[in-house]
């Protein structure tokens, strides 16, 4: 496992509560002899005992070669580098897991692309798992599901029989693109919900931000090849759910500072841990854009991290019509295909389907 923060070591728990042998990579090497001798990380979790079979190192090589496969959970915007490193260590046969929720700046790149270019391995060799999976909650061993996803249904099926126990489930699907695009695009709503939390707004605003959001959601993955069952799966609304009502989140508690009035810069600094909103909110802009979806959620978080917007003035910019037209709650998938988004849609499945050698993949 390359990453000992907080999901990294909260993953690592749950692969060795299911029965593999787990090696923590951590960067800095008292986390790393913490984790090995006392089996504690109490820096990322705090009165978590770790299992005992779960070993740690500062040496990469060590964490990486020998391994069949290797998770990774650092910050999104790190991966690249740290894969330049990691890549002469790996076996030709290692299946490489991404655990991150963000894009990378300046490419727009998924993380499981940024794995695929860095590392040069086949895409059949990569697989993400994401889902309403708040790192904390898991520690303690409350019950949680995910889905584990590769364009490869045997890749994402090896690697959820070995993330599984008796509070984690892995379910699997073939939509990568879903999967990842479910769990930055959730980071960015559950932003904006905490900006109006901080704001002092109530239920019916964050009610309608969120199944907004997950409209603009549905969008931009559809548009860029996902399924939208998937965003309506645990990669999507299930993380959504979990991440927007819950203080744990990191993105969630960005925004309320920021709804609060504090700066972007004040923001980061008080941040202790990884919030990867803040970094994918440009990236995923631009990706709107190039592609023709609208985003006015993720497009009014922007303004206000950078400073350009009220955040009291968020959602009744988001809730009221800027035309003079109401517009019908559908999606811009319907408004641009007339319907013909649906037949597109039966006709990817079906391809899909027949990738799978006939067998329809077991979805969440
Ligand atoms: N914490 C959570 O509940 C969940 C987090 N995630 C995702 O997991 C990823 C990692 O997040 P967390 O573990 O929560 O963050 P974190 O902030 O708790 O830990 C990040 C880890 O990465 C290490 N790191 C920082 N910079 C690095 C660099 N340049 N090179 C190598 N390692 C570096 C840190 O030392 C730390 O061990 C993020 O993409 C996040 O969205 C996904 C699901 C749940
Ligand atoms: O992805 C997460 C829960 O599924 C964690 O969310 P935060 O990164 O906002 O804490």
């Amino acid at each position: 496992m390359l990453g000992a923060g907080s999901w990294g070591t909260t993953f690592g728990k749950i692969l060795a509560d299911g029965g593999s042998q787990v090696t923590m990579w951590a960067r800095r090497d008292d986390v790393a002899t913490q984790i090995r001798e006392r089996h504690r990380n109490s820096e990322y979790l705090p009165n978590i005992a770790l299992p005992a079979s779960m070993t740690a190192t500062s040496d990469l090589r060590h964490a990486v070669s020998g391994a069949d496969v290797v998770f990774v959970s650092v910050p999104s915007q790190t991966l690249r580098p740290l894969l330049a490193d990691v890549k002469p260590h790996l076996k030709t046969t290692t299946i490489v897991v991404s655990l991150m929720k963000g894009v990378e700046k300046g490419t727009g790149l998924r993380m499981s692309q940024v794995i695929a270019e860095a590392l040069e391995i086949a895409p059949e060799r990569i697989a993400v798992a994401s889902g309403p999976n708040l790192a904390v909650e898991i520690a303690r061993e409350q019950p949680t599901a995910a889905v584990v996803s590769s364009v490869s249904l045997e890749t994402a099926q090896k690697v959820a029989r070995r993330a599984r126990n008796g509070y984690f489930r892995s379910f699997v699907n073939t939509d990568v693109t879903g999967t990842e695009f479910g769990g930055v695009l959730k980071n960015l709503i559950a932003v904006a919900i905490g900006i109006v939390d901080g704001v002092g707004y109530g239920e019916n605003t964050k009610a309608s931000i969120i199944t907004r959001g997950l409209v603009e959601m549905t969008d931009f993955a559809v548009a860029h090849g996902a399924q939208p069952e998937t965003l309506s799966g645990l990669a999507g609304l299930g993380d959504l759910i979990a991440t927007c009502q819950s203080p744990l989140s990191r993105n969630n508690t960005a925004g309320r500072l920021l709804g609060e009035g504090y700066s972007l810069t004040a923001v980061t600094k008080q941040m202790q841990q990884t919030a990867e909103g803040l970094a994918s909110v440009a990236p995923v802009l631009e990706l709107a854009k190039k592609i023709g979806v609208d985003m006015p959620i993720v497009e009014q978080v922007s303004r206000v991290v950078a400073g350009t917007l009220e955040p009291r003035d968020i959602a009744p910019h988001l809730t009221t019509d800027e035309s003079d037209t109401p517009q019908g709650e559908r999606t811009q998938d319907d408004r641009e295909d007339d319907g013909r988004g649906a037949v597109r849609g039966a006709f990817k499945r079906a391809l899909d389907q027949f990738r799978n050698g006939g067998r329809r993949p077991r979805r969440d």
